[in-house]
This record gives C-alpha cells, structure tokens and sequence, in this order.
C-alpha cells in the first residue's frame, strides 16, 4: 500500500492535440514547486499528475502543489492493487480514522469503476462497502446529500481511496501563454490583476514607478514584498523599478494641475510598452477598475490606451473593490497591500483631477513636453531586480 498525491487538472482536458504539451508543463512547474523538499517523486500517469509520498502528512506539498496553476485539486489518497477485499477494510479504516478526528457521524461511499473489467459497478460498489462500514461502526450513518465526510473510491489501474479534495485555483501551467508586463503598485488591485493573468497561463514581469526620493525605500521594498508573494505562485518575476519625478516635476512645471494624474499613466504606459517591447512581452496588465478612482472613467481609460499600441489586459476592469479586496486576501496579497506607504501617483496630487479628459487636448499638453528624452532618460536609469521563489 503506497500513499500518493492525485493532482488533478481540468481545463488542460480540453487541450486536444496539445495536451501533452500542457501537461509536460504543468508535471514541471509541481516538481519546481517542491524540489527544495527533498527527494520528492512526480509524474504524470494516465491523465493525472502523482506524487509519492512518505505518509498522509505532506501538508507543506499540498501547500505548494495547490498554487501551481493548473492544478484542480489535490487528494492525498492510499493506492494498491485491485482487491474489492482490501478496499473495503481501507474505506473503513479511513472513516474510522475521521470519527476518531474529527468525531463525524455521516458518511456517504462514492465510488468510479473506471477499469470496466471490473465487475461491480460503481453504484453496487458503494452500496457493498458503505455496508460494511455500517457493520462494522456504530453511531455512523449514511447521508446522500450533505455527509460530513465523503469516502472516495477509485478502480482504475489500482485502487485509490481516500477522503479528502484541496482545491487549488485551476487555471493554466505558467508559460503556455506568452509573457506580459504587469504596472505593479504597492495598491491592493495590480497585484490581483497580474495574478489573474498568471493564472491563464502567462509568465509575468513586474514594472513599478517611484518618485524616490520623495517615495521612500520602504514603499519601493512594499512592491518587492508584493513581486515576491507573486513568486509564490509565478516561480520567478523580474522587477523593473522606474523613477517617474523628473517627468512629473515636467508635467508639474508646464501641463495644467488637473491632467498631472492621466498625463503621469500615460508617461507609465509609454515606458512599459517600450520596456515590454525589449524584453519580449506582447501585452501590458494593469489593475484598473471602471469608476474606482478618477483616472478610471470610460474617458480616463480611452485616453490612457491611447498612449499605447500594445494590448492592455484590465482583468478587474468590471469587478467591484470588495471582490477584488477578497481575492486579494485569498492569495495573500492584501496585508501587504494595505501597509501605509506612499505611491508617486500622490507626490503630485491635483486637487481636482480631470475626470473627463479628451484626447486632442491631453495630446496637446502632452506636445509641450519632451516626451521621447524624458522616456528615453526615464528607461536610463531603470533598475532591475530578478525576485525568485529560492530567494529567502
Ligand atoms: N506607481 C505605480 N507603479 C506601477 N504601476 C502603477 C503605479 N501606479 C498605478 N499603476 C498602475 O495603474 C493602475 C491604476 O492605478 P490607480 O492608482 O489609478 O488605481 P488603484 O486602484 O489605486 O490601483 P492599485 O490598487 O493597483 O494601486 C494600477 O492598478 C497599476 O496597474
């Protein structure tokens, strides 16, 4: 009898001629996740990806594995030969394991002959062993709709058994979906942006703006610390960090008060789509949510496109702060988030921001300024910092 990991993936199923490929990277990007933990064995059978494990205390694996894009759910499972014998006596012993636990009382059997050689059924499958655990338990019961524990049983190739689904957050295995360049702030929606995107399948790099030394190191580090959560789940991400002051000292100095903000985003588009063209990147990501703040209108939005060629992917374009802010949380993003740091975008706050810009006369402010050497100097002094998972 072996204890093993089910990882599970689904919408790689629906890949056809390329799902091999899929799954080639999928069964890499777990084994990246897990290697520091020792000699840890991963492979690829029969449409899942498995994990040899030592006992059923492979939290820490779980733990990695459920980040892995791609993954569905994870199942820490006994696996052995076919024996309907055996299988009972395992099924047993895994609910009597949960009422001594967690002290359960309703169970339900569900079982899948997938092996059609295998001469019960599924459905006669359950009722034989949910049977048995009744005989050979008190106080448990059988409950079709909501049991307290479900015994999962599998007849494939071996037997699986096992009790217990961790979800992990589907998707796409990184990589199989070019690569873009994430506008990453130290706020609580860009960071949930590029996650987003991520999860699709797109490897992604990160570019922040400071106005150091008006912004301080501590903000520029909040933004490492957000790339580095990011990490956790992206394996690696370059940050590219840019100072924006002299630009916004430009925009200050010749530009009305009121357009400093759209004028800034479009400066950040300008030189993300100049950065993301160098170094191979085909899209710009950004957190940007219809109406959330001023730069934000339907207007807002036209007139900080325009500033670009690239595609820019809004992934929380119509969700509401809560539910962002709730995702955020979900992927650990948000206590970092909320620390009270300063952005650039608040070194030269207008009273009153333009909410409905037009483009010919953002285009005619914009014509005062010398946009390619502010860029140009802008992309000079950029610095650059690999954040990787084996970082700490
Ligand atoms: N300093 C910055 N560096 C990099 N990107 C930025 C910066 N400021 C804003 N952005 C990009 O522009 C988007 C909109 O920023 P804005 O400040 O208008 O909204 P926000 O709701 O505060 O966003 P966030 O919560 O991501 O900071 C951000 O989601 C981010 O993608």
């Amino acid at each position: 009898m072996e204890n093993v990991l089910i990882i599970r993936y689904g919408e790689i199923m629906l890949k056809g001629d390329n799902k091999s490929f899929f799954e080639a990277k999928l069964t890499k990007h777990i084994r990246g996740a897990v290697k520091d933990l020792g000699d840890v064995k991963v492979y690829k059978m029969h449409s899942r990806v498995y994990i040899d494990v030592e006992d059923f205390n492979a939290d820490e694996i779980i733990e990695r594995v459920k980040k892995v894009f791609g993954v569905v759910c994870i199942s820490p499972a006994v696996r052995f030969p076919v024996d309907f014998d055996v299988i009972k006596e395992t099924a047993l012993n895994q609910i009597k394991e949960e009422m001594a636990q967690r002290g359960v009382k309703t169970f339900k059997v569900e079982s899948k002959r997938v092996d059609k050689k295998f001469p019960l059924k599924s459905p006669e499958m359950s009722r034989e062993i949910g049977g048995y655990i009744l005989e050979n338990t008190e106080g448990l019961e059988v409950d079709v709709h909501n049991p307290e524990v479900r015994v999962y049983v599998e007849v494939r190739e071996c037997s699986f058994v096992f009790t217990k689904k961790v979800y992990g957050f589907g998707g796409l295995p990184l990589g199989t979906n070019g690569k873009a360049l994430l506008l990453l702030s130290g706020g609580i929606d860009s960071p949930v942006a590029g996650w987003l995107v991520a999860k699709r399948g797109v490897e992604i790099h990160g570019m922040h703006f400071h106005s150091y030394p008006f912004t301080s190191e501590r903000a520029k580090e909040k933004v490492v610390d957000l790339a580095k959560i990011l990490t956790t789940y992206c394996g690696r991400i370059k940050l590219y960090s840019v100072n924006l002051l002299a630009i916004q000292k430009e925009i200050n100095e010749k530009c009305p008060e009121e357009e400093m903000t759209i004028l800034s985003r479009r400066f950040m588009m300008k030189i993300a789509e100049r950065v993301a063209n160098k170094i191979g990147c085909d899209a710009l990501v950004t957190g940007e949510s219809i109406g959330q703040v001023a730069s934000q209108t339907v207007k807002g939005l036209h007139v900080t496109n325009a500033a670009v060629e690239l595609p820019v992917f809004r992934p929380l374009i119509a969700m509401d702060k809560v539910d962002i802010m709730d995702l955020a949380r979900k992927i650990d993003t948000y206590e970092t988030s909320i620390l009270p740091f300063e952005d650039c975008c608040t070194v030269f706050l207008p009273k009153r921001p333009v909410t409905q810009p037009r483009l010919e006369k953002i285009l005619r402010s914009e014509a005062l300024l010398d946009v390619e050497g502010l860029i140009e100097s802008a992309i000079g002094d950029m610095e650059v910092e690999r954040i990787s998972l084996d970082d700490e």
